[in-house]
């Protein structure tokens, strides 16, 4: 694995935006050179929990490269990733009169992230913002490839825009102060990473758990590294989700749902780990893999202390069947579904049934967590 902390995505060969990968911020102040700031307003976006953590170090640091530093606080969680947050964020942009030339800096986890992107996306038609990933999750998925948006009616993500940040600047030290669940959480999205792109970066997920469980600071850079670099590869190829990128939603048409059903107290990581289990199985039953190799990804899964199963009693198959049908991979009567034709090699099929959906699904409510 590389031990640059660079990764440039380009489009059609031409760079587009850079992900640093540091271990501090000593590494951001010849980012924002870059970037040009003087003279130009910015607004720190982040959410109630991460504001009393790490907002202080990043406004110092703006402090000497732009004009006017604000900040817009909204209350941590995914029940925040609504329009009403957004149009707080615009009346706050408004009023401390916001121009095309000014910018976002999105400090915190996903949920931060793509609301941030999608104001910048809409207000004034546009303007351009940073991505500054404080999550595990928010490092390796949510700060790469300019997927924006928020969630409409507790469905996931139904507003949202394409829109690349300028910069995608990862500080290491962030990592350290999530708790355990949050810090797993962003393992759900590392391991799909691994099942859908790359064997051996699953078998390395595998061997290495516990120095990764302590957030050994050199297994912990070239994991995120390697991740970003998967991202990397998908988003370049296809950045508005023509085709190859809808790989990358491995586990989710089942992991949205349930992330719904479960009126969001589940996090998304551990949805997509329930969903992943759930289209391993559909991928178990059409023969691409073994029963060894579904019963071992249910293993890795669960090592990490992430879920594969729902919790009892809880939830309604037909409740989850029916969220399943308003994702966005629906495709009129058809469902764009990813299964894995191996391990480490995604496929995206629009044969899968909601009747072999909902085999999947009453496996994932029979099965137990490890
Ligand atoms: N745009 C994309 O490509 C993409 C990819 C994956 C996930 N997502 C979205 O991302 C969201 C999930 O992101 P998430 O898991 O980061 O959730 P999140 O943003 O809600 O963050 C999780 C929790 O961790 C707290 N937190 C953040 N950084 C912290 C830190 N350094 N120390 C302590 N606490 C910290 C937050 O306050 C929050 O309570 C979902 O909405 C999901 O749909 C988007
Ligand atoms: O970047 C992508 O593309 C992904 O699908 C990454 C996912 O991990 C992420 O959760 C994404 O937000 C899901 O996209 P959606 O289009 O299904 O909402
Ligand atoms: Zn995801």
């Amino acid at each position: 694995m590389s031990n640059s902390n660079r990764i440039t995505i380009k489009k059609d060969n031409e760079p587009i935006y850079d992900i640093v990968i540091a271990k501090d911020y000593s590494l951001l102040h010849e980012e924002l050179k870059a970037l040009n700031l003087t003279g130009r307003k910015v607004c720190i976006v982040t959410d109630s929990t991460v504001s009393g953590l790490h907002l202080s170090s990043l406004l110092e640091i703006l402090k000497d490269y732009a004009k006017v530093v604000e900040t817009f606080t909204f209350a941590a969680g995914e029940k925040s990733k609504t329009l009403s947050t957004v149009e707080k964020l615009y009346e706050k942009l408004i009023l401390s009169k916001f121009d095309r030339n000014d910018m976002l800096f999105a400090l915190g986890g996903g949920v931060v992230g793509d609301l941030t992107g999608y104001a910048a996306a809409t207000y004034l038609r546009g303007i351009s913002f940073v991505q500054i990933p404080t999550t595990l999750l928010a490092c390796v998925d949510s700060s790469i490839g300019g997927k924006t948006g928020v969630d409409f009616n507790a469905y996931k993500n139904m507003v949202g825009a394409f829109h690349q940040p300028k910069l995608v600047y990862i500080n290491l030290a962030h990592l350290y102060t999530l708790d355990d669940r949050q810090f797993v959480n962003g393992m759900g999205e590392v391991i799909k990473h691994g099942l859908i792109k790359d064997v051996e970066y699953y078998r390395e997920l595998k061997d290495n758990r516990s120095l990764i469980l302590k957030r050994e600071p050199e297994a912990l850079r070239k994991m995120v590294f390697r991740s970003c670099e998967i991202k990397q590869e998908v988003v370049e190829v296809d950045p508005t989700e023509k085709g190859v990128r809808a790989l990358l939603n491995f586990g989710h048409t089942i992991g949205h749902s349930v992330e719904r059903c479960m009126d969001f107290k589940l996090l998304h990581g551990e949805c997509v780990s329930i969903g992943m289990a759930g289209s391993a199985y559909l991928s178990y039953q059409r023969g691409s893999l073994t029963m060894e190799e579904f019963k071992e990804i249910e293993e890795v899964i669960s090592s990490y202390q992430l879920p594969v199963a729902l919790p009892e009693n809880c939830l309604s198959a037909e409740g989850i069947l029916e969220a399943v049908f308003h994702d966005k991979k629906v495709d009129g009567d058809k469902i764009k579904f990813i299964l894995l034709k191996e391990v480490g090699e995604a496929v995206m099929d629009s044969t899968v049934t909601g009747e072999e959906i909902r085999k999947a699904i009453d496996y994932i409510m029979k099965s137990k967590n490890k």
